[in-house]
Parts: structure tokens; C-alpha cells; sequence
């Protein structure tokens, strides 16, 4: 069997981390067996000179829109899922640090004491230096999604890719965990992805980067080594760009 090539292909990727992929088993929260594990793939990434940027959801805590449907105001609901995605950066930068890998969290909503303010130019310089950089906090606007802030900080961090991590191995024709006889895309260009309404994610976050000619592939979590087969050029889940 041939060697793989464990060139990175990818000089600089903004990886998306769904919140409810840091839940495990569980029903709410972290588990820190998850963490440990994602913690050592994105390891792996940095061992083989990848620069890292990190965007952390919070669904796994709270979701504006659950919340504004059992009765919140959906403004409160949204600050509370962004808080949320500052405590996931905290947890994931405690289990990045343990494994001895330098990482900064920044956040979107200024946090004094906490985390630092997101300012772009920085980031790039600690991207640049070899450090995670975790994205915390989404775009600090209510409204939108932390896959919206995935594509936003992955444009403007001038990211090769943007890599979607999900507990479905790509994007299907309709959802896989409902339908099981879904059928998997190896690749989608951006109109047929909001053409299809194929709900992988959300259609703001999908305009972005079509209109940035930025490529999307989307992966599955819970397959172990898949993040770095991505990182050396082997194909992994679906790639959506360009048509
Ligand atoms: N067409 C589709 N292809 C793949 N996954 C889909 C599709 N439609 C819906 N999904 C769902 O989207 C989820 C992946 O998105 P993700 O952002 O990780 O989840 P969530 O929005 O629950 O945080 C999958 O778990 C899957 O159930
Ligand atoms: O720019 C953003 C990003 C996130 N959120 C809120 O934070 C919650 C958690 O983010 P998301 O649902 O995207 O997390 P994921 O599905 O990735 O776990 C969302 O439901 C929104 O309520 C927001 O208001 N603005």
C-alpha cells in the first residue's frame, strides 16, 4: 500500500465545531472524553505546520431559537447561545493546552479578564505564529449562526478552506439521521446547495461563501483520522464550491 502523503495541502483552515459534537453520548453539556480526542486531532493538524482557526458553537447549551420558542425574547436567547459558545472555547482551549498546543481564545462580545476582544489583524499574527486561534462568541450579533461566523471568520482570516465538522459524514440529498436512504454528494456546487435547501447549513452561511468563492467541505467528526486525511489532500465527506 502506498504511503500517504503527509504534505499539508491546506496552509490555513477554519475548522467549525458544531456545539452539540462536543456532547458525546450526553444529552446537554461536555464531555471532556470528546474534547480530549478532538483536542488531539487538531494536534495532529499543527504537528504537520497547519494553522488552525477555530469556530465553536453553542447548541449544545442553549440555541436562540429553542429558547424563543419555549417563551424568551429571542435577542436574550441568541446573547445566552453566544455565551455559550465562549464557555465551549474555554473548555476546548483547556484541552488544547493539555496537549501542549498554544491557543488563544477571542471573542466577538468584549469580555475583559476573560478572553481578548476578536480584532482580525491580531488573529492573523497569532495564526501566523503557529497558534489556535479559537473564535468565540459567533459574529456578536443576534440572528445569526456560529456557521455564518465560521464562513465570516474564515473570509476574512484569508482561510484556504473552511471545514465543517458534523456527527454526518457530508452533505446528503435530505437529512441522514431522518431518511435512511439518503444519498451522499461527494461534491455540490453552492447554487445547487441553496437550490436544494439541504439544511447542512444555514442558506446566510452559504451565500457568504459563495459570493467569496470560498470551498466548504463538510466531514464527520466521530471518524477518527478523517480531519487529518483532509489536511494532506484525501477526500473526505462532500467539498461545496464552486459549480
Ligand atoms: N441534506 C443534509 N445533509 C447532511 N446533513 C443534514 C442534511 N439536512 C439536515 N442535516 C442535519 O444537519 C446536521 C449537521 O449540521 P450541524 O450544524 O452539525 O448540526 P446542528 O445544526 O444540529 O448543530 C446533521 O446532524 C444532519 O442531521
Ligand atoms: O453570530 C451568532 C452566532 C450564534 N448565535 C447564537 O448562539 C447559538 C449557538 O450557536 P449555533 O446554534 O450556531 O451552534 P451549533 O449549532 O454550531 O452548536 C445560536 O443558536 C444563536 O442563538 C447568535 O446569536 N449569533
Amino acid at each position: 500500500m502506498a504511503t500517504p502523503d503527509r504534505n499539508a495541502k491546506y496552509k490555513r483552515i477554519l475548522l467549525k465545531l458544531s456545539g452539540e459534537a462536543l456532547m458525546g453520548d450526553q444529552e446537554f453539556g461536555i464531555d471532556p472524553k470528546v474534547l480530549d480526542r478532538m483536542a488531539l486531532e487538531i494536534g495532529q493538524l499543527v504537528g504537520i505546520g497547519v494553522q488552525v482557526g477555530i469556530v465553536i458553537g453553542g447548541g449544545n447549551l442553549f440555541r436562540g431559537a429553542a429558547l424563543s420558542a419555549a417563551g424568551m425574547e429571542r435577542v436574550t436567547g441568541d446573547h445566552m447561545g453566544m455565551l455559550a459558545t465562549v464557555m465551549n472555547a474555554l473548555a476546548m482551549r483547556d484541552a488544547l493546552e493539555r496537549t501542549n498546543i498554544r491557543t488563544r481564545v477571542v471573542s466577538a462580545i468584549p469580555m475583559s479578564g476573560v478572553v481578548e476582544h476578536y480584532d482580525r489583524r491580531t488573529a492573523i499574527r497569532y495564526l501566523t505564529s503557529g497558534d489556535v486561534v479559537i473564535f468565540s462568541a459567533g459574529t456578536g450579533n443576534p440572528f445569526f449562526t456560529t456557521d455564518s461566523a465560521a464562513c465570516l471568520r474564515g473570509i476574512e482570516i484569508d482561510a484556504d478552506v473552511i471545514i465543517k465538522a458534523t456527527k454526518v459524514d457530508g452533505v446528503y440529498n435530505k437529512d441522514p439521521v431522518k431518511h435512511s436512504d439518503a444519498v451522499k454528494y461527494e461534491r455540490l456546487s453552492y447554487d445547487e446547495a441553496l437550490d436544494k435547501k439541504l439544511e447542512v447549513m444555514d442558506l446566510t452561511a452559504i451565500c457568504l461563501v459563495r459570493d467569496q468563492c470560498m470551498p466548504v467541505r463538510v466531514f464527520n467528526m466521530n471518524k477518527s483520522g478523517a480531519l487529518l486525511n483532509l489536511a494532506v489532500g484525501i477526500h473526505e465527506g462532500t467539498l461545496i464550491e464552486k459549480g
